[in-house]
C-alpha cells in the first residue's frame, strides 16, 4: 500500500542546528498516528516542513506518491494536507457559522472575502451548521468567536481543518493552553475523527496519545528514536530514559 504521507531522509537546519534530522515517516491511509518528544525535539519543525511552512535543507517529501517537496503550502492544501492553527484576529470577530462557511467556500475554490456576508451560499452554509454540531459548537455557533471558552476556540480550530476535507490532519497540540474541565470534549473529538483522515498528533498529554494513537513515532534532538506501536514505544527502555523519565519529573 502506498502511504498517503511518507518523509524520505529529511533535514532541516537551522544555522549550526539540526533541528529535523533525516526523519523518514510514514502514515497510511486512515492512520492513527502521534509524534511524542520533548520540548525543542523538532516536532513543529516537522509539521511545517510537511505542510510547506518551511522548506527542508534537504530530504524528500511525497503525499499521495507525488513529491511535494518543493511545492508551496497552498498546492499542499489543496491536495488534501489540512493543519490546524490558532484563530487569528481576523477570525475573532467572526462567528464559528461564518468562520466555518468560509472554510466551506475556500475547499470549493471560491474565493473568499471576509469582509463581506457567506448569506447567499446556503448550502455551505448548512454544510458549516452540520460539522459544527458534529463538534458539539451547535449552540454556539452564531457567537462571536472571540467570546467563546478558549477549549471551544480550540474545537472550532479542528472544524475548520476538517471543513478543507483532508486526506491528512496534522494536530498540533491540539488541547494546549485548554483548562482541564474543557479537555476532555477535545479528547472525544480527537478521538472521533473521521476514519478517512490519516491524522498525525503532536501531544505532550499522554492520556491524549495514548488514547488515541495506534502508532507512535519518539523524536530526540530532531531524529527518530523509535517508532512502533503504543506498547512498543512505552516499554522501550530509551523511550522512558529520554522521554517518558522526563515527563514523569515535570
Ligand atoms: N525558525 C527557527 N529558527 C531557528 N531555530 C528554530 C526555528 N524554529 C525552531 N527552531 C529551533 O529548532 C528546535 C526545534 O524546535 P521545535 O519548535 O520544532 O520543537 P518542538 O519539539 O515542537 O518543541 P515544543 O514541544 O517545545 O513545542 C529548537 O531548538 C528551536 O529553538
Amino acid at each position: 500500500m502506498t502511504p498517503i504521507l511518507e518523509t524520505d531522509s529529511l533535514v532541516c537546519r537551522f544555522g549550526g542546528l539540526v533541528a529535523t534530522n533525516d526523519v523518514s515517516l510514514k502514515l497510511n491511509e486512515g492512520a492513527r498516528h502521534a509524534l511524542i518528544g520533548p520540548n525543542g525535539a523538532g516536532k513543529t519543525t516537522f509539521i511545517n516542513l510537511l505542510t510547506g511552512a518551511l522548506k527542508p535543507t534537504s530530504g524528500t517529501i511525497r503525499l499521495e506518491g507525488v513529491d511535494v517537496t518543493r511545492e508551496p503550502a497552498h498546492k499542499r492544501a489543496a491536495r488534501g494536507m489540512s493543519r490546524t492553527f490558532q484563530i487569528n484576529q481576523l477570525f475573532a470577530d467572526l462567528t464559528p457559522l461564518e468562520t466555518v462557511t468560509f472554510a466551506v467556500l475556500e475547499r470549493q475554490n471560491h474565493g473568499i472575502d471576509p469582509f463581506r456576508s457567506v448569506a447567499g451560499h446556503r448550502a455551505e452554509i448548512d454544510e458549516a451548521a452540520s460539522i459544527l454540531e458534529r463538534f458539539r459548537l451547535g449552540d454556539v455557533m452564531d457567537w462571536k468567536t472571540s467570546d467563546l471558552p478558549y477549549g471551544k476556540q480550540r474545537l472550532l480550530e479542528i472544524a475548520v481543518a476538517i471543513a478543507a476535507k483532508p486526506k491528512v490532519l496534522l494536530l498540533d497540540e491540539p488541547a494546549a493552553g485548554v483548562p482541564e474541565e474543557e479537555r476532555h470534549e477535545i479528547l472525544d473529538m480527537v478521538n472521533g475523527l473521521p476514519k478517512s483522515v490519516a491524522v498525525l498528533l503532536i501531544e505532550h498529554d499522554m492520556d491524549l496519545v495514548f488514547s488515541f494513537a495506534e502508532r507512535i513515532s519518539v523524536l530526540v534532538q530532531g531524529a527518530l528514536l523509535v517508532e512502533g506501536t503504543t506498547e512498543e514505544v512505552a516499554n522501550d527502555p530509551a523511550v522512558r530514559t529520554a522521554y517518558l523519565g522526563e515527563d514523569a519529573d515535570e
